[in-house]
């Protein structure tokens, strides 16, 4: 797949929710319940970090759940991009970009949502073709304002701001014109998943879902 063709799939991912959950899952058991909750509550689009041993098995559990769109996070190398294939996975993220994670992920269809967080990994996207990128770790990268100064000189790319977003500071990424949507875990705390609180889950991508953008 061009790396053209992967940022308009992960564009249109990016323009279904005003967020995407950052999902670190330890137990399997949780996956169907934790995304019915949050695809009941507005988010569709969810990121299952390979963080997790658990992880590929959460992706394939998820990806039965109607409506949901379940992509992988933290994927690293051509061994997450083929296991996260394999797994149900329709989208890859990661926390920067490589030569060799780009390649992976055109060879094996993959779209993906590359991290970059200056001026020049943006720079380099976009000689490779991608247009679609995740802004990251976006609050310590100098936030809203960092990406609103980076969108001056390189409009033509989309962002997925994502680490340390809140629902305290996503309306600042979300009302840039270089945002589509945030990435954030807030929507499915430890303590609720632990929990087994569903409702309250989906109250939180509830209130997520209704960020204006
Ligand atoms: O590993 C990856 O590829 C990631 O996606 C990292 C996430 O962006 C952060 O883990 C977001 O975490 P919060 O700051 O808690 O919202």
């Amino acid at each position: 797949m061009k790396p053209s063709e992967a940022s308009e799939r992960t564009l249109e991912m990016c323009r279904l929710a005003p967020v995407i959950p950052v999902l670190v899952v330890e137990d399997v058991a949780v996956a169907v319940p934790l995304a019915e909750a949050l695809v009941a509550g507005g988010l569709p689009v969810l990121e299952v970090t390979l963080r997790t041993p658990a992880a590929l098995d959460v992706i394939a559990a998820m990806a039965g759940v109607a409506g949901g769109i379940v992509g992988a996070g933290t994927v690293l190398s051509e061994t997450d991009v083929v296991a996260a294939t394999a797994a149900g996975a329709r989208f890859a993220v990661s926390p920067g970009a490589t030569d060799d994670l780009c390649a992976a992920c055109e060879t094996h269809e993959l779209p993906l949502l590359p991290g970059a967080a200056t001026a020049t990994e943006v720079m380099r996207l976009i000689e490779r073709g991608y247009t679609t990128g995740k802004f990251f770790p976006a609050e310590t990268a100098g936030g809203a304002k960092a990406l609103k100064a980076i969108g001056a000189p390189l409009p033509q790319v989309t962002f997925c701001p994502t680490g340390g977003v809140s629902m305290g500071n996503a309306g600042d990424y979300l009302s840039l014109p270089n945002v589509a949507c945030v990435g954030g875990s807030w929507v499915a705390p430890g303590d609720k998943v632990a929990a087994g609180d569903w409702a309250g889950i989906e109250a939180l991508a509830r209130e997520a879902a209704a960020l204006p953008r």
